[in-house]
């Protein structure tokens, strides 16, 4: 921690391509709000900082960088919090092996991830780096439940422009293949901690002859919290994936995995290996301890095992095994056909909440290793959500797919506040050792939880806090009012996870004399209603928990406006504070690699738009200064503007891109705020300033434009130099001047 002075709004430092975007919009900003008396500082929670914060006693003065994730982390659980979050890389293994090797290319002396850590440096060092992998950075800073919808402006734009849908036919051959038991979902059981039982539990795996080993000791409970546990069986995940693989093969559709190995980091690796090692079946038979000696861990994906296989003195004939099980197999998805990238290559690449919605918005087609698109058999191993996806599968093959000239729209409320549920299970998640029976056991002795597990079989516990889940309904209640429209609970009675918030949802229901507004569905139910809703043009309201609420605010945006970015996505922090997530999606590596190759970037800053105005209106209510909420209702003009004269970046070179968007938004700004009446000092400072960017606007797009087309340097990838990227993102010195 620093004592560094907090400014009024936080804006966030991160990753790919919302960071480059920031180079060009941080500084407008920051410019803009000073006029008003507001400051705008940045905390930094990119991979590579994160990495830098992590070993300072390694790294001159010069190189070392306070932990800012610690800091952001103490500060949204304050009444004044006010950040805005851009989406940072949740880094899978090859992610974090990348930014290590880049940042001690630059000089920086950090140790290297050990795959295998044997001493005791090297398990430090191996504690340090998991605490940076994965989702690392959202639990901490989502101190509050998610309030995510696409604005009125913004829904209004998306219905007059309509984005391309793919064609959906009743014949097509894609599917969702889930399991029909062994997984989390069948196995699950869930009680509601008494204050008896609240305060510190165990979490043990007692062995066939009675061995009890200690899992997790002193995991804390408070009374009133729905404690979890569950497993999926590794017997039957194998089984299923061999199916899966043999009816892919079988129906001549391609073969894809969906997980989300980034916020269930524990998990889904493990998931995702076994996908590989099922794949891959025969050279795992043949080859097995030589792979695991030569580092050829599946769990961190097919591009890391190639490269270690190369390594490995009989590699090139193992590379040609592979070659050989491949061509046998039926055609993978691809992530870049033209690269051979698979989606078994990295276990990050293919990331369920994103990549299942683009491909039902394409039709239900996904790329094949031919660089065509074709049908595709959908593999989300574990049942507790797979339905939503099946059963918008089974609604476009029925119906044909949605119009977004005419569709209504899905707003989410998701319970997400002190890491609800599966997204804040990784510390209690566990990869069996050895067969036996895993027992959860509250302080005051009671078996919570206990399950006949074998080895290899995934065990984890999820915790919902009480206060959490009772804004959440809260929160549900105030934004049905504020709407007036359709609400579902999408919890499923027959779940045992459901079953207790369900438990909690109807009183608060009913006390507040609301019961009626409100229906409780299962996620298949609850799809299909939302899709009738959205396709007679109207809106529904879906409360969900934290999994599906990161899953819907992908899926129906990307059907409804074509992609989550431009949504807005409020997080009101329990304790009184305001987070501003931009957007719902990620952080956009293929824009990256078109700026560095083609000097454009396709980024589209609306949900930064939409979370700056949110910011800066909230900022008048925390302090009282009028000023900001000016600039704040100038923001929505300026974004209103943006979309009006179609100034949104596009997807081809020598098109408008990111930092036009950000010249016309500032422009549209600054008119806004030289034309409106409750500020005059605010008007007069910005009126020279809008007249000298409308005069202007010729010869800065010009300047914006020179050099489109050529690559762009950036110093870095996860570390780029800021004077290198300064010089890419604000290539216009008249716009520069004027902004000062
Ligand atoms: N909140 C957070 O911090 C989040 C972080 N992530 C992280 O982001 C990285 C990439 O994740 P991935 O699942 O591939 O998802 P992304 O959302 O980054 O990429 C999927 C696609 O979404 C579209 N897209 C997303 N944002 C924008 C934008 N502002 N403007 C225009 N298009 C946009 C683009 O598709 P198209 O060109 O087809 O429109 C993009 O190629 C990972 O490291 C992941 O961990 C992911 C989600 C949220
Ligand atoms: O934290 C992450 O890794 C991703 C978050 C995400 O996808 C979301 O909140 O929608
Ligand atoms: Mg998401």
């Amino acid at each position: 921690m620093t004592d560094r002075p907090i400014p009024d709004i936080i804006y966030t430092k991160v990753d790919e391509a919302p960071q480059l975007a920031s180079a060009s919009l941080l500084p407008i900003i920051r410019s803009f709000a000073a006029a008003a008396g507001v400051s705008v500082g940045v905390r930094d929670i990119s991979l590579a900082g994160r990495i830098i914060a992590a070993f300072p006693e390694r790294l001159t003065e010069a190189q070392r960088q306070p932990d800012d994730l610690a800091e952001l982390g103490a500060l949204v659980t304050t009444p004044t919090a006010n950040v805005v979050k851009l989406p940072n890389i949740s880094a899978s293994v090859p992610q974090l092996l990348a930014a290590v090797k880049e940042l001690q290319g630059q000089g920086y002396d950090l140790p290297d991830y050990p795959e295998d850590p044997k001493t005791e440096a090297e398990r430090e060092a191996r504690r340090r780096y998991d605490a940076i992998k994965g989702s690392a950075v959202n639990p901490v800073l989502r101190e509050g439940n998610s309030d995510r919808r696409a604005a009125v402006a913004v829904k209004n734009y998306a219905k007059a422009n309509p984005h391309s849908m793919g064609e959906w036919r009743p014949d097509s051959k894609t599917r969702v293949s889930t399991m029909s038991g062994g997984d989390f979902r069948s196995n699950e059981t869930s009680v509601t901690l008494s204050a008896a039982q609240a305060g510190a539990a165990r979490i043990e795996h007692v062995a066939p002859d009675g061995t009890v080993t200690v899992l997790k000791d002193k995991v804390t409970y408070h009374e009133g919290t729905v404690v979890d546990a569950t497993f999926m069986s590794v017997a039957a995940l194998r089984t299923f994936l061999a199916e899966q693989i043999a009816l892919s093969k079988r129906e001549g559709v391609l073969f894809s995995v969906h997980l989300k190995a980034t916020m269930m980091k524990v998990s889904d690796p493990i998931i995702f290996g076994h996908a590989v090692r099922a794949f891959l079946a025969p050279v795992f038979e043949a080859h097995g301890p030589a792979l695991a000696a030569a580092g050829a861990d599946p769990n961190a994906g097919l591009g890391v095992m190639l490269e270690r296989i190369a390594e490995m003195p009989e590699g090139k004939a193992i590379l040609a095994e592979i070659e050989a099980v491949m061509a046998e197999r039926p055609p993978l998805y691809m992530v870049n056909s033209d690269k051979g990238i698979t989606n078994l290559h990295v276990p990050s690449d293919v990331i369920i909440d994103a990549s299942i919605p683009a491909l039902i918005r394409a039709g239900g087609k996904g790329w094949g290793p031919d660089g065509k698109a074709q049908d595709t058999n959908c593999v989300v191993p574990d049942s507790s959500y797979a339905a939503v996806y099946d059963e918008t599968v089974a609604y476009f093959k029925q119906t044909g797919a949605l119009d977004p000239a005419t569709a209504g729209t899905v707003q989410n409320i998701g319970l997400m506040a002190q890491k609800a549920e599966e997204y804040g299970s990784h510390p209690t998640t566990f990869e069996i050792p050895a067969d036996g029976t895993v027992r959860l056991i509250a302080a005051n002795g009671d078996v919570l939880h206990q399950h006949k597990v074998q080895k290899g079989d995934i065990w984890r516990a999820a915790a919902t806090r009480k206060a959490p889940i009772e804004d959440w309904v809260r929160l549900a209640i105030s934004r049905q009012k504020a709407e007036g429209c359709q609400a579902i609970f999408w919890l499923d009675a027959t779940r045992a996870h459901d079953a207790q918030l369900i438990n909690y949802v109807r009183p608060i229901l009913d006390a507040a004399g609301v019961a009626d507004k409100f229906q409780i569905l299962a996620p298949r139910e609850a799809t299909r209603l939302s899709l009738e809703t959205i396709r007679k043009g109207e809106t529904s309201i879906a409360i969900t928990g934290n999994v599906l609420r990161d899953y819907l605010t992908d899926l129906f945006p990307i059907l409804e406006l074509g992609t989550s970015a431009k949504m807005l996505s409020i997080v009101k922090l329990m304790q009184g504070g305001g987070l501003f997530e931009t957007g719902a999606g990620g952080s956009a590596p293929k824009h990256v690699q078109q700026l560095m190759e083609e000097g454009h970037l396709r980024w589209d800053s609306l949900g930064e738009f939409c979370a700056l105005g949110e910011s800066l209106k909230f900022q008048a209510d925390l302090s009282g200064n009028e000023k900001a909420r000016v600039l704040g209702r100038a923001v929505d003009v300026a974004t209103q503007g943006v979309l009006d004269h179609d100034k949104s970046p596009k997807g081809r070179v020598g098109q408008t891109d990111n930092r036009d968007s950000h010249f016309y938004f500032a422009l549209y700004w600054a008119q806004a705020l030289a034309a409106q009446s409750e500020d005059a000092a605010l008007a007069a400072h910005f009126a020279p300033i809008a007249k000298a960017l409308a005069e202007n606007e010729a010869k800065i797009v010009a300047e914006l434009a020179a050099d489109q087309g050529k690559a762009a340097d950036l110093g870095g990838y996860y570390h780029t130099d800021p004077a290198k990227t300064a010089a890419v993102m604000r290539p216009s010195p008249t716009f520069n001047a004027i902004i000062g």
